[in-house]
């Protein structure tokens, strides 16, 4: 999406093409960074420690980072050493295991000659298969707008958790495609932003894309949403995901279960958009099946931003000797969902709908 009013991708090929460049996600919305990563270990600790998050992006990114190992060691063992590197770097978005899993399958039979070229075209297919199925997911998003903004004179308040948008993707975004979408159809559409304790996702980089792409936005505390949905000032919740069950939990950022709670007791429709690269058919009760990421402690203990002077610093919120937990992500169970939004169409959260979809 744009970037003072440039088109711009998370992630891009280097013109050497022996290094990727990606934003480096973790000092927006008050710097924006690039980098290059130019093998293995640098993508690994871009992945594991969010210079580049959202699980698309994760895996379009591990697609890179195998490929650059292929670069300098294309064996059978390096192959299957950088996999399951790259597998561990985070554990619950599932798109990271896909997205190297796919590469392996294809490069595992080649002779190691010609696994390095064929690697670097393959996460370049991967990076633009991203693009498309994202922007086929706004298509299929925008008619639930369209049918608010119907009946509200063409007003439309979304609300969403974390960032679900180009940011977490290659381009365009998953929850945030179908109002990318809504704003370019001409619709009146505002979006309420959690800000998305601790790392505030939504607050840092929801906010910022929005606000470059020219779309209404208002940031909120995650514990607003709730009453802005008693007050009806929620026309639908959009949230991303991580990892889809068979029988359609949905796995994102935690805090989702809490508004999809909220949502359902005020009668607010909630949906999750999904690329089908995100459901798991392997996997049945998300509660059960589904790993939780913990995090490090500092990200509720600390957090960082812009002081007077325009500096990034980091500054202490808890009291010294005070512990803290930081499960990442939480599961939202499929009866609290009204749908999933796909590149191929919205579907209900039913094992049969879903093994139909993704055939
Ligand atoms: C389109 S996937 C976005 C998804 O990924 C985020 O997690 P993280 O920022 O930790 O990678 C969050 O769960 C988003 O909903």
């Amino acid at each position: 999406m744009k970037v003072d009013g440039q088109p711009r991708r998370t992630i891009w090929p280097a013109e050497s093409g022996r290094a990727v460049q990606v934003i480096d996600q973790r000092w927006l919305p008050h710097r924006l960074d690039i980098v290059s990563l130019d093998d293995l270990a640098g993508v690994v600790t871009a992945i594991r420690d969010m210079w580049v998050r959202g699980a698309p992006l994760i895996g379009v990114s591990a697609a890179y980072g195998l490929a650059l190992q292929m670069q300098r060691d294309a064996s059978d063992a390096a192959l299957t050493a950088a996999v399951e590197t790259l597998v561990s770097a985070r554990p619950t978005a599932v798109n990271l295991a896909w997205a190297v899993r796919r590469l392996q399958r294809v490069l595992q039979p080649l002779p190691p000659a010609e696994r390095p070229a064929k690697a670097w075209a393959l996460a370049g297919e991967l990076a633009d298969e991203d693009a498309a199925v994202n922007e086929a997911i706004g298509r299929h998003g925008l008619p639930l707008l369209q049918d608010v903004a119907a009946r509200r004179g063409g007003r439309v308040d979304v609300l969403t958790h974390c960032n679900a948008g180009w940011l977490a993707t290659v381009d365009w975004g998953t929850a945030l495609s179908p109002i990318y979408h809504a704003q370019a159809a001409g619709l009146d559409v505002h979006v309420w932003v959690d800000e998305t304790r601790p790392r505030n996702q939504g607050a840092s980089l929801t906010a910022w894309e929005l606000g470059q792409q020219g779309v209404a936005h208002t940031v909120i505390a995650d514990n607003a949403g709730g009453h802005l949905m008693q007050q009806g000032r929620v026309d639908l919740v959009i949230v991303g995901c991580d990892r889809v069950t068979a029988r359609g939990d949905v796995c994102n950022k935690i805090g989702t279960y809490l508004k999809a709670l909220a949502a359902r007791d005020n009668g607010v429709p909630f949906y999750a958009a999904m690329p089908l690269s995100t459901l798991d058919l392997s996997l049945d009760d998300g509660l059960v099946d589904i790993p939780i990421e913990e995090r490090s402690a500092r990200e509720v203990s600390h957090l960082t931003g812009r002081d007077a002077e325009g500096r990034l610093v980091e500054v202490q919120l808890l009291p010294d000797g005070s512990a803290a937990a930081n499960p990442a992500f939480d599961v939202t169970p499929a009866r609290l969902v009204t749908g999933l939004i796909t590149e191929r169409g919205v579907v209900p959260t039913e094992e049969r709908a879903l093994r139909a979809i993704a055939a």
